[in-house]
């Protein structure tokens, strides 16, 4: 093996069975129960000593703590066994003239016994050395202090299976080898971690400041679903003893994304953190079902040339994802305030207890921090202690007015049946007076609560959307008559076929969120958001006012905004109206695709007009997109395309996919190959989980985020177009692979390539 001839060999090949053996004893000792322990490591001990080191068998019998390691640090450690670290570095401090041997890893590990570190989290602060650090002076900085010191190496290993295959010395002059070992490896069919060759920019946002909210806009392929995901990982370790994972949600487009990166965050250590998409969680939140439209219904609809007046369409579906429907939704929320505030001053068997204008007060001073219906709530209590607290002073009241009345009877009358009707009645009166006071005390409270009017979220938000009189009061200076009849008409349309779409989302969350407020488990603290591009202004502000956190992580790419219809055309607004507390940051480097794949697909971008920088790739060269036309004949076209696929397969590639435009002729392929091939095809819909064995069928806006070493792009029956939403199509289509591309269609126009250099395609 190569990696033999290299120096270091043995001693590095000593530290790593070193490492694996304290793993192997750490593991066995918090498995075990003490005696067990002591015999395990009698056993164990024989035969390991790394460079003489203080590991003696007597100090790990007294040090108790390695007994009591979590069970999480086991499970993190077993797990990590077989590949304990992936770098080192040697880093001399200025303070101390030490020189410090470091290895970095997903675990950290230190000798009971020395405190010295066997293996460094790849988390901590110091670990900036060898994602940023050059060879030479150098500094990094932990808890707000900074250390100086010189790094006189940087080193990188493969281990596979707890074996050292080769070790790499990052110098000057040498690139990261390593990097483009992994870019040039196959792509699996999930997502995985890149611990190992994190790049400098990435690392610059994984750990910018945790405290602060961070956009991201990132080109397709430069790792922002990669870097979101290890952000959360340096997050959780950093605030490991003041966060809890369960704090904090991942949102993704839809379920086929979160299996794509499911297994992304357990290998970095995280376990238990919500991942779903937006609309399940509003449906969460509202905990009541919602009859929802398909979230691309609208996209479909608009690329299949469905509307007969698309860009009234348009205009709805930005209108609802709008600041200004945002405002118009929080002069409605005042109204519906006013409804709250009680008319009549709260009394119990005559007695006044609180004033209807103090009570207002309450409702809208006092508890304005919280959720209308919790103000409500609270009232409530205040009321019910507040009638508990009066009651005996009230039974005192009642019973010194008829005693008093007796009193006078008993000197005012003589002794007639008179004064005994009377003593009788008065003696009858205060009985009743304290029965009815009692049983006003039961109910009183619940009883001025019930006037005051209870809905849940749906009547509000369609008592307002479906009244044209009150849409034009809210919407003044906002809507024109036009829109205002434009918007109650779509909205009542809805209304009768008993729907919402996913633009009621998040008007739906914002009421909700005033109104009452949401379950304490789904209140998390710290929001990633992927593929944000998609989301509307409002979802973002519904998300922030529900959650009362600006903690976003939010990544996305406007080139890859399908949904910008009702999306975000600008992340300036974001920052300036959303989240001005945010850092943005930007990626601009692809590490997914070849050069050669990347040129292409840049020359369609610029088909747009995107105030964006050009998306440079990763030096990594392959072959030139290529163009093959389309048979008019199924058969025959499957035939090209399986010759296609067997050259694919051929050079090596595994997960190979073929990206329709649309769901309708993704169906079309799917037959055609059931019918003239026996290759294996996956059609794949939004829920399901992709089959390594099989060819994906995709459509191009499904394949947002997924990547396959190979992608066919085919055209059956349909033809981009040179509009927004074709454009980014096929430029997210086109970003997929990684390292070979055909494009299929009738002729090249149909796939836009008429319009780039003819340099860039074969
Ligand atoms: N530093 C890195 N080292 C190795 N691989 C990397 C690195 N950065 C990104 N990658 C790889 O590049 C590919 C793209 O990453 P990822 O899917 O996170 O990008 P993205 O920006 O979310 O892409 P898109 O917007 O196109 O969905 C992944 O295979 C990822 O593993």
């Amino acid at each position: 093996m190569i990696v033999m001839k290299h120096p270091d060999y043995e001693t590095e090949n000593e530290w790593l069975t070193f490492a694996k053996q304290y793993m192997d004893i750490v593991i066995q000792a918090s498995e075990s129960t003490e005696d067990q322990f002591r015999q395990h490591l009698k056993q164990a001990l024989d035969g390991i000593d790394f460079k003489d080191s203080s590991f003696s068998y007597m100090n790990m019998l007294t040090n108790s703590n390695l007994l009591k390691r979590t069970s999480d640090e086991v499970k993190k450690l077993k797990r990590f066994r077989n590949k304990p670290y992936f770098a080192r570095i040697d880093f001399q401090r200025d303070e101390t003239g030490e020189k410090e041997e470091l290895y970095f890893g997903k675990v950290s590990l230190f000798d009971k016994e020395t405190q010295k570190p066997i293996i460094v989290d790849w988390r901590s602060p110091i670990a900036n050395l060898y994602y940023d650090g050059r060879l030479g002076d150098v500094t990094y900085e932990a808890e707000g202090d900074e250390y100086k010191g010189h790094l006189s190496l940087k080193r990188q290993f493969i281990i596979e299976e707890g074996k050292l295959e080769d070790i790499r010395d990052v110098d000057l002059t040498t690139t990261d080898e390593l990097l483009q070992q992994s870019l040039s490896g196959s792509a699996s069919n999930r997502l995985t971690d890149i611990v190992s060759t994190i790049q400098e920019e990435q690392n610059s946002i994984i750990r910018a400041d945790l405290n602060k909210p961070i956009i991201v806009q990132g080109a397709a392929g430069s790792g922002k679903t990669t870097i979101a995901l290890h952000r959360i990982s340096y997050f959780i370790y950093t605030y490991a003893e003041h966060f809890l994972p369960q704090q904090l949600m991942v949102l993704a487009p839809n379920r086929l994304f979160i299996d794509y990166i499911s297994e992304v965050l357990p290998e970095l250590g995280v376990d238990n953190i919500l991942q779903t998409t937006f609309v399940d969680y509003v449906k969460k939140c509202i905990n009541k079902s919602v009859k929802l439209k398909h979230p691309d219904e609208k996209l479909l609809s608009f690329l299949n040339k469905e509307y007969d007046n698309p860009a009234h369409m348009q205009w709805l579906a930005s209108f609802k994802g709008s600041l200004p429907f945002r405002d118009m939704m929080d002069r409605y929320l005042a109204d519906i305030l006013q409804t709250l505030l009680p008319k009549d001053d709260f009394v119990v068997a005559k007695f006044r207890l609180y004033k209807a204008s103090k009570i207002k007060h309450l409702l809208c001073e006092e508890y304005a921090y919280l959720p209308y219906y919790k103000r409500v709530d609270k009232v409530k209590r205040v009321l019910q202690n507040y009638v508990r607290t009066e009651k005996k002073e009230m039974i005192k009241r009642i019973t010194a007015f008829y005693d008093q009345k007796l009193e006078k009877a008993l000197f005012q009358y003589d002794e007639s049946p008179k004064r005994k009707a009377y003593v009788s009645k008065a003696l009858d009166k205060k009985e009743e007076a304290l029965k009815h006071l009692q049983s006003d005390v039961k109910t009183a409270v619940t009883t001025y609560i019930k006037k005051l009017p209870h809905y849940d979220v749906f009547h509000y938000y369609k008592q307002m959307v479906t009244n044209e009189t009150l849409v034009k009061k809210y919407g003044d200076g906002i809507l024109s008559d036009e829109q205002v009849s434009l918007f109650c008409r779509y909205q009542q349309q809805l209304d009768q076929e008993g729907m919402y779409e996913v633009e009621d989302l998040a008007p739906l969350l914002y009421l909700q969120g005033k109104l009452y407020g949401i379950k304490e488990e789904l209140q998390v603290k710290n929001v990633v958001i992927d593929e944000a591009q998609d989301y509307s202004y409002f979802q973002l502000c519904a998300l922030k006012s529900t959650l009362e956190t600006d903690m976003f992580t939010i990544v996305g790419d406007l080139a890859q905004g399908i949904h910008s219809y009702r999306g975000i055309q600008d992340w300036s607004m974001v920052q300036r109206e959303i989240l001005p507390r945010a850092t943005y940051k930007t990626l601009q480097k692809s590490y997914r695709t070849t050069v050669e794949i990347m040129n292409a697909a840049n020359g369609i971008l610029k088909l747009l007009d995107l105030a964006l920088p050009t998306v440079e790739p990763v030096v990594r060269h392959g072959i030139k997109p290529t163009f093959k036309v389309m048979s008019e004949e199924a058969k025959e076209s499957v035939a090209s395309l399986e010759h296609t696929i067997d050259q694919f397969v051929k050079e090596g590639h595994k997960t190979i996919a073929i990206i329709a435009k649309t769901n309708r002729e993704c169906k079309k392929i799917a037959q055609w190959f059931k019918r003239y091939s026996s290759k294996t095809v996956q059609l794949l819909r939004e829920n399901e989980e992709i089959n390594k064995e099989a060819i994906v069928i995709v459509s191009s806006h499904l394949s947002k985020g997924l990547e396959f070493d190979a992608v066919i792009i085919c055209l059956v029956d349909e033809v981009y177009e040179g509009n927004e939403i074709d454009i980014k199509l096929l430029y997210v289509s086109m970003t997929r692979p990684l390292h070979r591309l055909v494009l299929y269609g009738k002729k090249e126009a149909d796939v836009l390539l008429d319009r780039i250099d003819r340099a860039l395609y074969d």
